[in-house]
């Protein structure tokens, strides 16, 4: 049985889809484009449905599986666990629609897995029933009421034991959208008038982003085809800044898919921009982003590592390393990685990055500055590693970012958690 592609059941029975590959170790945003290319007919309406709640169920998924332990005896299949998730999430979120979620996940469940119908009816009217101790059945699991899972938890505390907490709650909020202008085509007073006109009103940053009053469909912003416009994070906004590259210097992005930042460089400045990506297929996509800005790089496919294999021996005058890392500071956007990453995984993040900046920097020229940034907020990848970089590398030296030895940015309203740090090469 199909149910209506505008149904509630329908943006129930594909989110848990998406949500149940993600708990079995699948990416979500990749998880959600093959849907999306599976399904060409969707309304913006349903892919916005199935977005939200795929994404929403997985960002507060430690409270829902906190319920869920109380509600099921024995697990039942990925697929239906997942629909109990979505719905669970949707009855907090939704009280006054709680007999209709009932009845829509219970089509949901009849259109996937007809067996399971009677299985999921009582548990979501047992989680009705019991509501009243859904706070009780969060509040006693720290890591169930903060939403991420205890080594995350951890690991933030002793980064940050003042903020932990509040980093945290940013986390599990809905993320902010913002813009950034192609300054070589429109001021950001320009930018501000046509969104305002285009009934997409937004404010200015620092930095001159701008941020959206309301997220949007990005084929509702005028002049993102033109290249007037790009959606990039305000936090990601800083790196140009800061690595403040000039016209005709010779400059370095190391890690440059999807190529934002590379393409805000060339927005600021006319430089000489090298641009490597290990994944093949995230480096076209560097292409069609600068194409779209009326832009201009010389893109390759290497591991920055292997100096070999890309560099021809002229030193850079600046150099980008916006290194792989945990994004922990970007959790909201992908909730998926707080379920899917270990405690592990950061120090093999720390060791690769410590890998790619003692590569970058013997292609630094004397007197070049290279930033260092991450999307995290643990310090083994941030303010530990500049330590430990600084301590192998007696020519490196710290300069200062707005008055502080380095910069990390917490994620908030306005933007998302970066790290920034700016070493220079002594001659
Ligand atoms: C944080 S993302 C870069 C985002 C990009 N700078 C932007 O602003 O659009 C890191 C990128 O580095 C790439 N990468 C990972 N290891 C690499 C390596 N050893 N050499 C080059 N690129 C690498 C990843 O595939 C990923 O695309």
């Amino acid at each position: 049985m199909r149910l209506p592609a505008d149904s509630l059941g329908y943006a129930l029975q594909a989110s848990a889809r998406l949500v149940a590959e993600v708990l079995d170790g699948a990416n979500l945003t990749d998880g959600f484009e093959r849907m999306q290319q599976a399904h060409p007919d969707w309304a913006e309406g349903t892919r916005g449905a199935v977005r939200d709640l795929a994404w929403s169920t997985l960002r507060e998924y430690g409270r829902g599986d906190a319920v869920l332990r109380h509600l099921l005896h024995a697990p039942p299949p990925s697929f239906v666990r997942a629909l109990l998730l979505v719905a669970v999430h949707r009855l907090g979120q939704r009280p006054e629609q709680a007999h209709t979620v009932v009845d829509q996940a219970v089509q949901a469940v009849a259109a996937e897995m007809p067996g399971m119908r009677g299985m999921v009816n009582a548990v979501l009217r047992n989680a009705l029933r019991q509501k009243a101790s859904w706070a009780d059945w969060i509040g006693v699991d720290e890591a169930a009421r903060h939403a991420h899972p205890r080594w995350w938890l951890e690991r933030l505390r002793r980064s940050h034991p003042e903020r932990w907490e509040a980093v945290l709650d940013a986390g599990n909020q809905h993320p902010p959208m913002a813009l950034r202008v192609n300054r070589r085509r429109m001021t950001v007073d320009e930018a501000l008038a046509m969104l305002q006109q285009a009934g997409v009103p937004g404010h200015r940053l620092e930095n001159d982003a701008v941020l959206l009053e309301r997220p949007v469909a990005v084929a509702r912003l005028p002049g993102h085809g033109e290249g007037l416009l790009s959606v990039q994070d305000a936090g990601a906004q800083w790196a140009a800044r800061l690595l403040d590259a000039r016209d005709g210097e010779r400059v370095l992005d190391a890690c440059a898919a999807p190529g934002g930042k590379s393409a805000h460089l060339l927005e600021r400045a006319d430089v000489d921009l090298l641009a490597l990506e290990l994944d093949p297929q995230r480096a076209e996509r560097i292409g069609r982003n600068l194409a779209r800005l009326g832009l201009a790089a010389q893109v390759r496919v290497a591991d920055c590592r292997d100096l070999h294999a890309w560099w021809d021996g002229r030193p850079f005058d600046r150099i980008l390393a916006d290194v792989p890392c945990s994004a922990s500071g970007v959790a909201r956007r992908h909730p998926d990685i707080k379920w899917l990453r270990r405690d592990e995984d950061i120090g093999r993040f720390a060791a690769q990055q410590a890998e790619i900046l003692d590569a970058l920097w013997q292609t630094l020229a004397p007197d070049g500055t290279m930033l260092y940034v991450t999307c995290s907020v643990f310090d083994e990848e941030n303010r530990l590693q500049i330590a430990r970089f600084r301590a192998r590398h007696g020519d490196a030296e710290q300069l200062p970012i707005d008055n502080r030895p380095d910069c990390q940015l917490f994620p908030n309203a306005e933007h998302d958690g970066f790290y920034f740090a700016l070493l220079r090469k002594s001659r």
